[in-house]
This record gives structure tokens, C-alpha cells and sequence, in this order.
């Protein structure tokens, strides 16, 4: 029988992965506003109640990383208070949380990869407001695992590989930082990895070594131009839009929040604990642009937008 796991946030990227999720072990119930709102604690007893879930996932979150600048309390509100008031209300139900938190939390001084317990250093508001939930989730529920993933994207929603398409499409070149160096994460393959910290999570509750920080993020690294890069050559290999990537420095790409330049996260602890490793970022892209294709075969159209809803 499949058990139920309650997901906060239904039309996010990593949701709506755990949606499509068909495994034989585990039912995702994701849920929106306004049946299921991190900001209005009556809404999280009911669909707990409705759900009766072995374990919640928090993939809600207020994600706009620049307009968290000027949105303060909207990002706190949400990414603090409203993640700590899912961890609190699983912890009174005596189940399990998986949170999801970022690579936002570092500074991006250090010239390695992040391991789960260098100090924290967020340059910006976003950050600081997952940096804190992680806090907050971590002191309302001692059962809990806080994966911080980086630089996720998935057919669904707003994300770099879709913006990357339109904008092939719009123009022959595309300016793209080069100077950022992280792993990009295919949003499925984030959901297939939440499947197995569940599955230990579930397996072994009175074992305590699975839970805290764990870093999450698909083999490999590049940087932003380099992403680019890849995404744009899998869509020329299949018929879709293309350009060139120009690279270009951060200073001369200037956005409201600062990003940390090094992005990378060791995956060790996630792969040792939970015996998965999640795939190389490239065949995530190939993934994700075959999902997005549209049916090439009967249409001959060779634009990606049919299947997108990027807006
Ligand atoms: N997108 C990215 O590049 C990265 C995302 N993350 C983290 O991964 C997690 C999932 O990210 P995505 O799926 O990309 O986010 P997303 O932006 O696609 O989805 C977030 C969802 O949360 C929902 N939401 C916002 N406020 C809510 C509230 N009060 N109650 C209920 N739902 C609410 C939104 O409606 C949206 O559906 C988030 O915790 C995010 O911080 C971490 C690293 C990078």
C-alpha cells in the first residue's frame, strides 16, 4: 500500500515533481493555497487531519530572490514563520519533515565545495529568510531533514533552462554570468531523491543519524555560462531554438540581491545516509528538454513554447 506524504507548495517546481513521481511506496498529496497556506496555521490542522500523512515536505517557499530585497517580510513570513509552523504541526502529529533549503545560505567564499557544517554568511534577504527557517524548522521538529539543493530547473514554472529557450528564440546571442560556479538541478531528480530520505526516514524513525542538514545537488558543476551553454546545444541538437552564450562577469550582470560565486555543495553526507546519488546535471538538461519538446514528429515545429508554461 501507498503511504501518504503531504507536500506544501503544489504548483512549485519540486512539488509538482513530486506529483508525477510514480513510485509503488509513497503517495505525494501536494497542496496550494488556500487549502494548504504556510501563513494561515488552521489550513495546515486541516489538510493534516484530511491526510492523516506519514511525513510532510515543505517545497513552499517565497522564491523571488531579487524582489526579496524590498519584500522582507513577505520572505521571512513564508520561508521562516510558515516553515516552521508546517515543522511544528508535524511535530505534534509525531511525523517526520523534509524541508528544502539552498545554497543561498553561504557567501560563496570558499574555494571547495560546502560541506554541511561550514558557517552559514547569506548576502541577501532570500537567503537570510531560508537561513532562518532552517532554524526554526530544525527547533520546532527534532525528526526533520533540511535538504539544500541549488540553481533548480524542471518543465514547470519560471526557471534558467526556459528562459534560456525564449530568449534563443528572441535573439542570436545571450550574456550569461560566468564567474558563478554551482551544480544545476533537475527538479525530478530532486523528487526522486526525496523519495529515499523518506523511505530511511520512515524505515528507521527511532535512528537519529539521518536527520539535520543535507546537502542535495546533481553530479558535477559549471557555472551559469555554462549551463547555458549545454541547454542551448541540446535544444539545436533537437530542433529547437539556439544562440550564442556571451560570457560575461557578475559586475557587468548587476541584480538587487548579490549571489554567492561559489555555489558548489558536497553531496557525501546525502549519498552515504541515504545510499542515492542524484544523476550528472547534463543528463538532467538532456531530461528536461526531451520532456519539453514538443511532438516534433507529427507537428514539425521546432518550437519548445507547446509544452512550457512559462509565462
Ligand atoms: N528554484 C531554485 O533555483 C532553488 C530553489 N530552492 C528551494 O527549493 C524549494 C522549492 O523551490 P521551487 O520548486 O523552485 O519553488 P517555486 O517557486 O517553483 O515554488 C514555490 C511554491 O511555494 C508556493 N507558496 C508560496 N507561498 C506559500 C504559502 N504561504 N503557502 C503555501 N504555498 C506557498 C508558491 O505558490 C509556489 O507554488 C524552495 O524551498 C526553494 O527555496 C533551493 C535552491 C534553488
Amino acid at each position: 500500500m501507498r503511504r501518504t506524504v503531504l507536500v506544501a507548495g503544489a504548483s512549485g517546481q519540486v512539488a509538482r515533481s513530486l506529483a508525477a513521481l510514480d513510485v509503488p511506496d509513497l503517495r505525494f498529496a501536494t497542496l496550494g493555497r488556500p487549502d494548504l497556506d504556510l501563513s494561515d496555521p488552521a489550513s495546515i490542522e486541516r489538510a493534516m487531519d484530511a491526510h492523516e500523512p506519514v511525513a510532510i515536505v515543505n517545497a513552499a517557499a517565497y522564491t523571488a530572490v531579487d524582489r526579496a530585497e524590498t519584500e522582507p517580510d513577505a520572505a521571512f513570513a513564508i520561508n521562516r514563520d510558515g516553515a516552521s509552523a508546517l515543522a511544528e504541526a508535524a511535530a505534534r502529529h509525531g511525523r517526520p519533515i523534509v524541508h528544502i533549503s539552498t545554497d543561498y545560505v553561504f557567501d560563496g567564499t570558499k574555494p571547495e565545495p560546502y560541506v554541511e557544517t561550514d558557517p552559514t554568511g547569506p548576502l541577501g534577504v532570500y537567503g537570510r529568510s531560508k537561513l532562518e527557517g532552517e532554524a526554526a524548522v530544525a527547533g520546532a521538529n527534532p525528526a526533520h531533514v533540511i535538504l539544500r539543493t541549488a540553481w533548480v530547473y524542471s518543465p514547470y514554472g519560471a526557471n534558467f533552462l526556459k528562459t534560456m529557450l525564449r530568449l534563443a528564440g528572441e535573439r542570436d546571442t545571450v550574456r550569461v554570468v560566468a564567474d558563478q560556479r554551482g551544480t544545476p538541478t533537475y527538479a525530478p531528480d530532486i523528487a526522486v531523491g526525496i523519495a529515499a530520505v523518506l523511505r530511511v526516514a520512515l524505515r528507521q524513525p527511532g535512528r537519529t543519524d539521518w536527520r539535520g542538514i543535507v546537502h542535495m545537488v546533481a553530479g558535477g558543476e559549471t557555472t551559469w555560462a555554462g549551463f547555458a551553454e549545454e541547454i542551448l546545444r541540446g535544444s539545436a541538437e533537437r530542433a529547437g531554438p539556439s544562440a550564442r552564450v556571451e560570457p560575461v562577469a557578475t559586475p557587468d550582470h548587476p541584480t538587487s540581491a548579490k549571489r554567492p560565486a561559489n555555489s558548489r555543495l558536497a553531496t557525501a553526507r546525502f549519498r552515504r545516509t541515504f545510499g542515492h546519488g542524484l544523476p550528472e546535471w547534463q543528463e538532467g538538461v538532456r531530461n528536461c528538454l526531451d520532456a519539453l519538446r514538443p511532438v516534433r514528429a507529427t507537428t514539425a515545429s521546432t518550437n519548445f513554447g507547446g509544452a512550457a508554461d512559462d509565462t
